[in-house]
């Protein structure tokens, strides 16, 4: 990101903000309103900024939507903003299609991740029939089929079980697409390469996770001692 600036309805979430996140696991941190999901948005390309650039593998995403579809994907907390087709397999076909793939290719990319992903029988199954941990992994297939060269997750583990979280966070972790990784669970971000704190949608602290997480914890473990939510 370079000199990025970006207001949403009269409040200016970033103001000549610039970070570089070439680490494979980043991950970013910070208290409710900070803007990391504006942050993630932006990456994704999502959202265009108001001025400055946003770059990922040599795309600028706001610009180049085609091009950026293929290289970054986003995982949210919630599936059911991310899904649009009826089916599995039209959902995971979307994006391929829409790069150019013709409809026999496609539908063998979709056959493949899903016996990628041991669910060999899900490709005409109805989306709403599925619980939401499986569909969070329509949407980790359905990012992961046009392999992308960076993940962006924002929360995408709240409201899942435990065995179903780490599962997929294993996987994540094992891949070789870059991750940047927006949470509030810290422990999920331990062992990444680096951490972000994100502050009023500027830069408070950067850095290996041994060095951030236990001043980040700190400080807000101080601030929710406190009975002052003037500053929610
Ligand atoms: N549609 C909007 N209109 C106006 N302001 C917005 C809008 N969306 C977000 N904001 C503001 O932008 C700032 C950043 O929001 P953002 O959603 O990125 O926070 P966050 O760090 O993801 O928070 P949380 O941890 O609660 O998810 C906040 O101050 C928020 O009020």
């Amino acid at each position: 990101m370079r000199d990025l600036s970006y207001a949403r309805e009269g409040h200016q979430v970033f103001a000549g903000l610039n970070l570089d996140l070439s680490d494979h696991r980043v991950g970013i941190i910070g208290r409710n309103g900070s803007g990391k999901t504006q942050m993630a948005r932006l990456i994704a390309g999502l959202a265009a900024p108001d001025a400055g650039t946003i770059t990922v593998g040599g795309v600028e995403v706001a610009t180049d939507r085609k091009a950026a579809l293929s290289t970054v994907g986003i995982l949210f907390q919630n599936p059911d903003h991310q899904i649009i087709f009826p089916t599995v397999g039209e959902e995971l076909g979307f994006g391929l299609t829409s790069q150019g793939l013709d409809k026999a290719a496609a539908r063998q990319r979709a056959l493949d991740i899903l016996a990628r992903f041991n669910r060999p029988d899900w490709y005409d199954r109805p989306i709403h029939g599925l619980s939401q941990g499986q569909r969070h992994l329509v949407c980790l297939m359905a990012v992961l089929v046009m392999a992308p060269k960076l993940i962006v997750l924002d929360e995408p583990f709240a409201g899942l079980d435990l065995a179903t979280t780490v599962r997929l966070s294993r996987y994540l972790d094992a891949l070789d697409p870059g991750l940047v990784h927006i949470t509030h669970d810290l422990d999920s971000i331990r062992g990444y390469d680096r951490v972000v704190w994100l502050d009023q949608g500027t830069i408070r602290m950067d850095g290996r996770p041994d060095a951030v997480l236990p001043v980040y914890e700190a400080e807000m473990r101080d601030r929710g001692g406190r009975d002052d939510f003037a500053d929610l």
